[in-house]
């Protein structure tokens, strides 16, 4: 399993993670602050210790990735309509978009994966486990770590359940897929998420959510979400919708891996902008 090793153990030499999601558009379309990739790209520096992304944008952005100090690169292998609003539709879906293969040509470090968890439709459920066993049989192929996103829906949610019962069953869930790394929503309490960690067999890392409504209470959730136990954080709005994404780049990268408390972190956002 050496592949697989020195590429986790690649993702965690900071000690704990700082992951940048910008693979909404296969969810959510060109969402405010993805629209152009390039761009975005750019902003993050090498503060991130990987970025998220399709196989098809890596293609766009490759150019970024050929320095030795470039952030690692994860690919996004499906897809669902989680967040659209739900209400609209009788029935969700679940689509595997690539192949383990096809991330790997595109220069792929890591895969992710959701599993889509109370659509209210076994077979929708039965589809995203199967299709999930055979990619993370792949990437164990490949020697690359799989990352499984588990996300508990409501058709009158549009936005995945954040409580601690909803969040610890599906971690559990998504555990026993085998994945080398989760994705979970923070479920809103320390101990509630302490719990959750407890239950699941791999390391977490926190999902960002949608946009809170300051930068520093965004940070302050990472800090209680690492202090109960998470390895880290993918973020993707609360930082690409923030007003300056470098320099919340930066704020984030203090607090995950130099452990600055949040309210120090902050200041390199406020004395910029102030
Ligand atoms: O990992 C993520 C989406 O795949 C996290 O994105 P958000 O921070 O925007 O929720």
């Amino acid at each position: 399993m050496t592949g697989l090793d020195i590429r986790l153990k690649r993702l965690f030499s900071r000690g704990k993670v700082f992951v940048v999601a910008l693979d909404h558009g296969l969810v959510m379309g060109p969402l405010k602050g993805i629209e152009n990739v390039v761009s975005v790209v750019k902003k993050m520096g090498n503060y991130p210790d990987a970025l998220q992304m399709t196989p098809a944008m890596l293609r766009v952005v490759e150019e970024n990735f050929y320095s030795r100090n470039s952030p690692m690169l994860i690919a996004r292998l499906d897809t669902a309509n989680v967040w659209r609003d739900a209400r609209k539709y009788d029935q969700g879906y679940y689509s595997m978009v690539y192949e383990v293969k096809e991330a790997v040509r595109a220069g792929a470090d890591a895969v992710v994966t959701y599993l889509v968890v109370g659509y209210g439709d076994d077979r929708i459920e039965g589809y995203n486990l199967e299709q999930l066993a055979k990619a993370r049989r792949e990437a164990e192929d490949y020697g690359l770590p799989f990352i499984i996103e588990p996300l508990f829906v409501r058709k009158e949610i549009s936005d995945s359940v954040k409580d601690t019962t909803a969040v610890k069953y599906v971690s559990r869930l998504a555990s026993e897929i085998g994945p080398d790394l989760l994705k979970v929503d923070y479920s809103g309490d320390k101990n509630g998420f302490a719990s959750v960690v407890e239950a699941s067999f791999s390391p977490i890392l926190i999902r960002g959510g949608p946009k809170t409504s300051n930068d520093l209470d965004f940070l302050k959730m990472l800090r209680d979400a690492m202090d109960s136990g998470a390895s880290g954080i993918t973020v993707g709005r609360n930082l690409w919708q923030s007003q300056d994404p470098n320099l919340m780049a930066q704020a984030i990268s203090k607090v995950v891996h130099e452990s600055v408390p949040p309210e120090e972190a902050v200041k390199v956002i406020q004395k910029v902008n102030s």
